[in-house]
């Protein structure tokens, strides 16, 4: 298990660092060096969803869902980036607005790549935390594994610099990455977080 997170801490490092590259910001390490602090809180979390028999099919398909079994509420991740794989058993979906959900063809040799809110701050809403969830399967068990790449407790989450303009001033007010998860245990799994800190009216300015 370490040997994994060594190698998925390693690759979400290098996607933000291309991140940064393509934001054109200088110091290309702002993200990669909070994962990699000796204090970084981020976690792998395993899911199993069992199978739920209903309708099931002797064919059976990745298709073949059960869309009001949910086995995963819809959220967003809180942390900075997260990689996720899964067995060959589809299941989870992503949803660009409110009403359509989408299905991500499960691919156990892919990671599906998920922005999460904290770089959604950070980057002052250029990146989108993207909302998901996971529905159960009829015959077959899914299986995901996610690694949530988070800076440390103490870290102050505010936009970097260069997201900022006298058009685009800050969306959210600084928290810590600590405050956050503290916030995010007040709310329910499906409500937006961010909004928590999300700055109104006069603020803005
Ligand atoms: O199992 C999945 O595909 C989704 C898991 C997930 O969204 C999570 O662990 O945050
Ligand atoms: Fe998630």
């Amino acid at each position: 298990v370490s040997g994994y997170i060594e190698a998925v801490r390693e690759l979400a490092c290098e996607l933000l660092d291309l991140v940064a590259e393509g934001l054109r910001v200088p110091d290309t390490s702002v993200f990669s060096r909070l994962i990699r602090d000796v204090d970084s809180d981020s976690i792998l979390r395993l899911n199993h969803y069992p199978p739920m028999p209903i309708l099931c099919k002797d064919n059976d398909t990745s298709s073949s869902y059960n869309t009001n079994r949910v086995g995963f509420g819809e959220h967003s991740d809180p942390q900075i980036l997260t990689l996720l794989r899964s067995n060959d058993v589809g299941g989870l979906q992503i949803s660009l607005n409110d009403s359509v959900w989408f299905p991500v063809s499960p691919d156990p040799s892919a990671f599906c790549v998920n922005v999460g809110d904290v770089l959604q701050a950070m980057t002052n809403g250029r990146f989108l935390s993207v909302r998901h969830r996971a529905l159960t399967n009829s015959c077959k068990s899914r299986m995901s594994m996610a690694y949530f790449a988070a800076p440390p407790l103490s870290t102050k989450i505010t936009a970097l610099p260069q997201m900022l303009s006298a058009v685009r001033p800050s969306l959210y007010r600084p928290f810590t990455w600590g405050d956050y998860k503290k916030a995010a245990y007040s709310l329910r799994l499906g409500d937006t977080r961010l909004d928590l800190f999300m700055k109104r009216g006069e603020e803005l300015a």
